[in-house]
C-alpha cells in the first residue's frame, strides 16, 4: 500500500486509487444518514451546575457525544491554533517530515491513514500530525518549530484543553457519584493532540476519512473547522452528521470511560466522510491515561445487581487491542453495544 501523504498526490481530476475504495457495505454512498437528529449542545456558560451535569450525563448515556459552547477557551486561540495546523499541512512535504522527525522514539509523527489498525481493509483519505501534549511541557522539544509560533500557540491551546477536559471529567464524576478526583493523576496524565487534514476527494461516496470506530481513551475534545460537515455519529442504525458550531467543541466518550462506568456512558461509534470541494481540518485532543493504568468498572458503580461487565486490563492492553484487532476490538473486550 502507498504510504505517501494523501495531500502530496491527491488530484480531483482522477479517480480514487483502488486501495482507498472501501467495501460496498462501508461506503458512505450506501449508508443510512439521519439528518433529522442532532447531538446535544450544552452551554457551559449557564450557572445551573446541576442542569449542566444532568445534560452531560444524559448526552453521554444516549449519544456518547455532545457539543459544548461557552466553554471558556477564546475564539482567538481556537482560530490561531487551527490556522497554525492548516499552515503546517500546507508546508512543503520535506519540511513537514523534518519538523516531525526530531524524537528518535517517534513520539511526534506525521502519517496517513488511520495510524491505528493493522487490519485496515482500505486506506483513509487523510493526513495526521500527532504528538503528546502534557501540561508539564514534556516532549515539547520534539514538537515542530515551524510554522513560526507553533510551540507557543499549540502549547497554550493544549494547556487550556487540559483544564477544560478536567472540568468535564469533574462534572461527569459528580453526575455519576464518583470521587470528584477520580480522573486526576494517572488517568489523565498522557494527553495527545492530533491535527487531521482531510483533502478534498474526487469520489466521496467510495472513501472515508476515518472508518467507524470508538476512541479507546477516556474522553476526546474535537475542534471542527467551520462550514464543512465530515464527522458522523452512529445511533440507532443510522449516521448522524455533526454540524460544526463556530467556536464549539465536540466531546465524545471513549471506550475506557464506557468500561469505568460499566457501560452506562457509551463510547459511541463515529466516522469521517470526505467531500469533493474543500479541505477539512480538525484538532482532536485525546485525554489518555498512562499505559500502566488499570481500566475497570469503578467500585462505586458495581453492586450485586450491577456486576462488572468488563474484565480489568491495563490501558496498554486496551490500546494494543485497538491498534491490532481493528474495529472489532471493543466487541472482543466485552462491548455489547451494537456496531454499524
Ligand atoms: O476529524 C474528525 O472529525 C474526527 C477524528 C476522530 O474521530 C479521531 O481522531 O479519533
Ligand atoms: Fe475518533
Amino acid at each position: 500500500m502507498n504510504n505517501e501523504l494523501v495531500s502530496t498526490w491527491c488530484n480531483l481530476n482522477s479517480s480514487v486509487p483502488s486501495s482507498y475504495v472501501h467495501p460496498e457495505d462501508k461506503r458512505p454512498a450506501n449508508s443510512i444518514i439521519n439528518t433529522e437528529e442532532k447531538i446535544p449542545v450544552i452551554d457551559f456558560g449557564g450557572h445551573d451546575r446541576a442542569h449542566i451535569i444532568r445534560n452531560i450525563i444524559s448526552s453521554a448515556e444516549n449519544y456518547g457525544f455532545f457539543q459544548v459552547i461557552n466553554h471558556g477557551v477564546s475564539k482567538e486561540l481556537i482560530d490561531n491554533t487551527l490556522n497554525i495546523f492548516k499552515e503546517f499541512h500546507a508546508m512543503p512535504v520535506d519540511e513537514r517530515v523534518s519538523e516531525t522527525s526530531k524524537d528518535p522514539n517517534g513520539s511526534c509523527k506525521l502519517y496517513t491513514g488511520s495510524g491505528r489498525y493493522c487490519s485496515d481493509v482500505a486506506r483513509y483519505w487523510k493526513d495526521s500530525l500527532q504528538h503528546p501534549c502534557p501540561p508539564s511541557g514534556e516532549f515539547m522539544q520534539y514538537w515542530p518549530e515551524k510554522p513560526l509560533g507553533y510551540r507557543e500557540i499549540v502549547g497554550k491551546y493544549t494547556q487550556e484543553l487540559s483544564t477544560l477536559g478536567l472540568k468535564i471529567l469533574e462534572l461527569i464524576s459528580e453526575g455519576l457519584g464518583l470521587d470528584p478526583e477520580y480522573f486526576n493523576g494517572d488517568f489523565t496524565a498522557k494527553p495527545v493532540v492530533i491535527s487531521h487534514h482531510y483533502p478534498p476527494c474526487p469520489e466521496p461516496g467510495l472513501t472515508l476519512g476515518a472508518s467507524s470506530h470508538k476512541d479507546p481513551n477516556i474522553l476526546t475534545i474535537l475542534l471542527q473547522q467551520e462550514g464543512i460537515i465530515g464527522l458522523q455519529v452512529f445511533k440507532d442504525g443510522a449516521w448522524i452528521p455533526v454540524q460544526p458550531i463556530p467556536g464549539a467543541f465536540v466531546v465524545n466518550m471513549g471506550f475506557m470511560l464506557q468500561i469505568i462506568t460499566n457501560g452506562r456512558l457509551i463510547g459511541a461509534l463515529h466516522r469521517v466522510v470526505t467531500n469533493s470541494t474543500t479541505s477539512r481540518h480538525t484538532i482532536a485532543y485525546f485525554i489518555n491515561p498512562t499505559e500502566e493504568s488499570i481500566v475497570e468498572p469503578a467500585k462505586s458503580v458495581i453492586s450485586s445487581t450491577s456486576p462488572p461487565k468488563y474484565r480489568p486490563m491495563t490501558f496498554g492492553e486496551l490500546k494494543w487491542n485497538f491498534m491490532n484487532k481493528g474495529p472489532s476490538f471493543a466487541a472482543e473486550l466485552g462491548d455489547d453495544i451494537k456496531s454499524s
